[in-house]
């Protein structure tokens, strides 16, 4: 399975440690950036990935800046893309099993990276339940 990750500045030491993670547990990971904690504009980073995921290039998509919401408002900008900003596990896995989320976005400076990891354990894991769910999520895109 591959994944993209990307975000900025404030998300640099996060994914520099999430990458292996991620080689680690069996995913091909491609990094959109950047490629240091110089500070950046995180729509020049986010928009590209979610590019990548909206065609299919990528079945997930992972995000990471400070708060999350600037990386989640960019990749959301995308209509093949459902961004999820997560920061509990358990979000992690309902925007997989209820919303069928293709993005995880991280608030890097509100969550510890084990629980950064745990979250995309899940969120990786986590198949969508459909059912009652397709139906909502097919009416997200107006
Ligand atoms: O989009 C954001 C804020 O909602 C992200 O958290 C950015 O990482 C943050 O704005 C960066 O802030 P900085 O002071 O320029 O490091």
């Amino acid at each position: 399975m591959k994944i993209a990750i990307g975000g900025d500045h404030a998300g640099f030491h996060y994914k520099r440690d999430i990458i292996p993670f991620l080689n680690e547990l069996g995913y091909d990971v491609k990094d959109f950036g950047p490629n240091s904690e110089d500070s950046v504009d995180y729509p020049d980073f986010a928009h590209p990935l979610s590019v990548a995921v909206a065609g299919s290039e990528f079945e997930y998509g992972i995000l990471i800046c400070g708060s999350g919401n600037g990386v989640a408002m960019t990749a959301n900008k995308h209509p093949k893309v459902r961004a999820a900003l997560c920061w509990q596990t358990e979000l992690a896995e309902l925007a997989r099993s209820h919303n069928n989320a293709n993005v995880l976005c991280i608030p890097s400076r509100f969550v510890e990276l084990d629980l950064a990891k745990d979250m995309i354990k899940a969120f990786l894991k986590t198949g969508f339940e459909g059912g009652r769910h397709e139906k909502r999520v097919n009416k997200i895109h107006c």
